[in-house]
Parts: structure tokens; C-alpha cells; sequence
């Protein structure tokens, strides 16, 4: 009697045990998206995308599913990713109701929500309306003359190094000159790494930030014990965000202020009309800070991979090339970034570089909104985590024939399926707010570089070889050897 007295706590937590298995196997099996089809273990646990993406390589793991299983896989017990056009049509619509994971809030460290990680469809409405007027075809003209001496900048400091190393790392360059624009764009003042050739500090404690962010975007509830612990690798982390922050809202302040005492002085900026927002409290100055963030991570690796990619691609294929070469040199000497508009094949290069290379290529996190939804043949219940990723969108053989070919000619008529498949920039009402900004910086660098090296070709110095263009993906998307030797 008293030995089964002793053991009571022992039989009740056993039973409470066996009592959360079988709610939660019961929980999995009735669950409609168990049906979808995917790998077993995705019935019970996502862990197995979480550890691909902890890798770099999620992107292609779900990819292989849609080759294994078709246009829906399951990836995780309440997770799904979809490779239908439709479907992506109806996640990622204009006035969609599918609103953006918490997955978004934990990939940034900010006290307030920005554009890009706010979830909250009426927060974003206002900072979208309020930021977009600056980032129109038209309004960012007004920049050229900031981003026209950065791109011609970049192609001198490369002439150099050529000179002095015999190849030259066209990534560095390329993410020097997108940080410097964005930079300037963003807070009056340039990063001036193209000037100093090396990294700025803000840029550095933002590498040392990322390992953070993505312990936190797959295991929040970890990141913020490990946050406490002394690892340096996360003590630094915690560090560099106090950093950032503080970088941010010195040089934002400081513009402002030369803004608001002599507007003829300062220096045009994406945010000097913003500042009018927040005198009028349409904006926090916060909410202004967490934007100006937003944008150099955004607008900085995205544009430098896309050109990475472009150029590497390109320089090793002679026949593109040629073509290329042959449309930008009946250029008017003093061409503008207007007449780049102009040229087909060149646009052709940058969607075919887009394609391939999204900088984005893994899955869009959405929410399924409140009464579920039917998508690709599949009933999915509210609160169900929907994403489609442009690495699989981009590469389906019957849109795109031969998918892994680099053949910007594809876009010279491009069918209705390629452009409903396309994505690189996300679609409908979270579309990238810098995709003019992206073109613009994407056609200028190109043109400038191909018409400043036209014998440009790869380099197989310091061991550079094709490996090191393998592209890993940690939500954005980066050649793993972090670097791109190339030589002229
Ligand atoms: C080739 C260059 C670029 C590519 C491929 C790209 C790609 C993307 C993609 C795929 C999204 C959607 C993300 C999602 O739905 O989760 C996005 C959003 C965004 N991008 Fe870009 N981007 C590029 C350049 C830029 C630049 C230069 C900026 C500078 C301001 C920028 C700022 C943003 C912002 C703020 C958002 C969030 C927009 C919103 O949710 O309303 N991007 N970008």
C-alpha cells in the first residue's frame, strides 16, 4: 500500500504523459494537412527544414520534395509549401488576407515592427503608403546623381585591384557599392567603403548580428535564453544590435536636423520627407528607425548578389556576352540610365539573373487567413503557415525549358506561364518596395562594368572554381566561397 503510495507521482505522470501523446498524435492525424502529401516525419515535426535551414540549404530541400511529391509538400506539421500558380496568385494578391508569419518578427531583433517583418495588415498599409511615394521610377531619378558616382566609383576601385592582384572579387565590390547607395539613400551619408575598400562597421556588426537572428527565426524560445548566456558569438550579437541601433539613430538624427535647419544643404535622402511625418506624428521616430534599418539590410546583399551572379554568369559565356557587348556599345558616349531602359537584351540578361538567382529564393511565409482555405486541391485550416519559393517557381520545366540553363533569350517574348511563375521580387501587396531601385542599380552596373571589361572572363586564381558559386541560402542568398574572382 504505501509502495503504491510512493509511486503515485510516478502513475500520474505517466498518465499525464500518455495523455499529451495521444491528444497530440490524435491532434496530427485529423489534421487536414497531414494529408498533404510530404515525408513522414513532416507529419510530426519540421525539423528537418529547420536543420536545412540552419545549413543554407532549405531552398533546395524543399525543392526536392516538389520533385518527390508534387506542387504541394508538406514540410512541417502545420506547414506547407505550394508551386502553383494559382495558388501563389491567391496567397500573394494585391489585397490578399494572408498576412506574414510571426517567423518575420523574429528574423529582426527591432522594438517595433518595420515593413518588411510587420504582420499587422493596417500598420503596414500606413508605412507602405507613407514610404512608397519616395520609391517610384520617377522619384528615385532624383537620386541618380548620389547613385550614377558610386557605380562609377566601384569599376575604378575593381580597374585597381586588377592591377595589383591580377583578379578581381566582384562581390566585395558589388556589395561595397550597393551599401554605399543604400547607405546614403537611407541616412544623408555614405558608409564610404568604396572610398576605404573595406567593410564599414555598420555592416560588420551586421554579420555579427545574423547568427542570431537565425537561431531566432527557427527557435525563438532558444534565442532568448542563449541571448543570456556568455557565448561570445551571441554576447556579440546582443552587442552589435545595441550598435546598430545606436549608428541608426545618430545618423538619422543628424540628418534630420540638417534637414529641418537648412533643407537646401542637407543632401536628398529616401527618409527627408518622412521627417515631416513624424513632426506630424503620422510616424514615430522609432518606426523611422526600424525602416532606416530595414533598408540597408534589404537594400544592400540583395542588389550585390543579383550583380554577382549576373556578371559571373555572363563573363562565362562568350556567346551572351558578345551579345550584350554588341547592344550596350551602340550606347550614345554619354548615355543615360533612361537609354539602358531602352535595351532588350540587357533586360533580358537581369530577368534571366532574377530567375535563377533570386536573391530570395526560399519560401514566402504566409498565414492562412480565418475560415481556411482550399489551395492546390487541398483544404488547409486557419492559422496553417503557407509559403511558395521562387527557387521552385523559377524552375519548372514546362514554364522554363531547360531550367538550369543561363538563356537570357527565353525573356525575349516571354510567355503568360513565365510571368505568372515569376517572383523574384515577391509578389502583390508585399512586393519588394526597392525593386526600382534594384533595376536601376542592376542596369547601370551592368553596362558600366561589361563597357568598362569587355575581355572580362572567370579567374581561376587563389583557387577560385565554380564551387564557390554555389549558392547558399539563409533567407537571402549568397555564394558560399564569398567571393567571385573574376579577370580582364
Ligand atoms: C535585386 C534586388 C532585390 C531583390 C531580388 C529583392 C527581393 C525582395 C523580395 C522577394 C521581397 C518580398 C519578401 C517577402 O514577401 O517576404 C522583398 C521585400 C522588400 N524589399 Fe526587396 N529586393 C531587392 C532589393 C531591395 C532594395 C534595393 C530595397 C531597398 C529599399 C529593398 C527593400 C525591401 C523592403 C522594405 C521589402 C518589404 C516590402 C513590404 O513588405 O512591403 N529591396 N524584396
Amino acid at each position: 500500500m504505501i509502495a503504491l503510495y510512493e509511486q503515485a507521482p510516478l502513475c500520474i505522470g505517466g498518465a499525464a504523459l500518455v495523455i499529451v501523446i495521444v491528444t497530440y498524435t490524435w491532434q496530427v492525424l485529423k489534421s487536414p494537412v497531414s494529408r498533404v502529401p510530404g515525408p513522414w516525419h513532416s507529419k510530426w515535426t519540421s525539423l528537418a527544414s529547420k536543420y536545412q535551414f540552419l545549413v543554407g540549404k532549405e531552398a533546395y530541400y524543399v525543392h526536392s520534395l516538389h520533385q518527390k511529391y508534387g506542387p504541394i509538400v508538406r514540410i512541417g506539421p502545420n506547414e506547407v509549401d505550394i508551386s502553383d500558380v494559382q495558388a501563389v496568385q491567391t496567397i500573394y494578391a494585391i489585397k490578399s488576407e494572408y498576412s506574414k508569419t510571426e517567423w518575420y518578427n523574429h528574423l529582426t531583433s527591432l522594438p517595433v515592427r518595420n515593413l518588411f517583418d510587420a504582420t499587422d495588415f493596417e500598420y503596414h498599409r500606413r508605412h507602405r503608403r507613407l514610404l512608397g511615394a519616395n520609391m517610384t521610377e520617377s522619384s528615385l531619378k532624383a537620386f541618380l546623381p548620389i547613385i550614377v558616382p558610386k557605380v562609377d566609383l566601384a569599376i575604378l576601385r575593381m580597374r585597381e585591384e586588377m592591377k595589383t592582384r591580377g583578379a578581381v572579387d566582384v562581390w566585395k565590390w558589388w556589395l561595397f557599392m550597393a551599401t554605399d547607395i543604400i547607405g546614403e539613400l537611407t541616412f544623408g551619408e555614405s558608409f564610404q567603403t568604396l572610398e576605404q575598400g573595406r567593410k564599414s562597421a555598420y555592416t560588420e556588426q551586421l554579420e555579427l548580428v545574423a547568427p542570431l537572428s537565425a537561431m531566432r527565426s527557427i527557435f525563438p524560445n532558444l534565442a532568448t535564453i542563449i541571448k543570456a548566456l556568455p557565448i561570445p558569438i551571441f554576447r556579440q550579437a546582443v552587442e552589435g544590435t545595441k550598435k546598430l541601433r545606436q549608428y541608426s539613430m545618430d545618423s538619422l538624427s543628424r540628418h534630420q536636423r540638417l534637414v529641418n535647419s537648412d533643407p537646401t544643404r542637407a543632401k536628398q535622402s529616401l527618409f527627408t520627407k518622412l521627417y515631416k511625418a513624424v513632426d506630424e506624428n503620422e510616424l514615430t521616430f522609432e518606426e523611422l528607425l526600424a525602416e532606416a534599418q530595414g533598408y540597408i539590410v534589404a537594400g544592400s546583399d540583395t542588389t550585390a548578389n543579383t550583380l554577382t551572379y549576373l556578371v559571373w554568369s555572363v563573363a562565362r559565356r562568350p556567346d551572351i556576352k558578345a551579345t550584350l557587348l554588341s547592344e550596350l556599345r551602340q550606347l550614345p558616349r554619354d548615355y543615360r540610365e533612361s537609354d539602358l531602359r531602352q535595351l532588350p537584351y540587357l533586360s533580358d540578361v537581369i530577368e534571366e539573373t532574377l530567375r535563377m538567382y533570386s536573391a530570395v529564393p526560399g519560401g514566402l511565409q504566409r498565414r492562412v487567413p480565418v475560415g481556411g482555405a482550399e489551395l492546390a486541391g487541398h483544404w488547409l485550416p486557419t492559422g496553417t503557415t503557407v509559403s511558395a519559393q521562387s527557387y521552385t517557381m523559377h524552375r519548372d520545366p514546362f514554364v522554363f525549358p531547360n531550367p538550369d540553363d543561363f538563356d537570357p533569350s527565353r525573356w525575349r517574348e516571354p510567355t503568360k506561364a513565365m510571368l505568372d511563375a515569376s517572383m523574384p521580387y515577391g509578389r502583390g501587396s508585399r512586393v519588394c518596395i526597392g525593386k526600382h531601385l534594384a533595376y536601376m542599380e542592376l542596369r547601370l552596373a551592368t553596362a558600366r562594368f561589361f563597357l568598362a571589361f569587355p575581355e572580362v572572363s572567370v579567374s581561376a586564381k587563389e583557387g577560385m572554381t565554380d564551387e564557390d558559386m554555389v549558392a547558399k541560402v539563409f533567407f537571402l542568398l549568397f555564394p558560399q566561397g564569398k567571393r567571385c574572382l573574376l579577370e580582364f
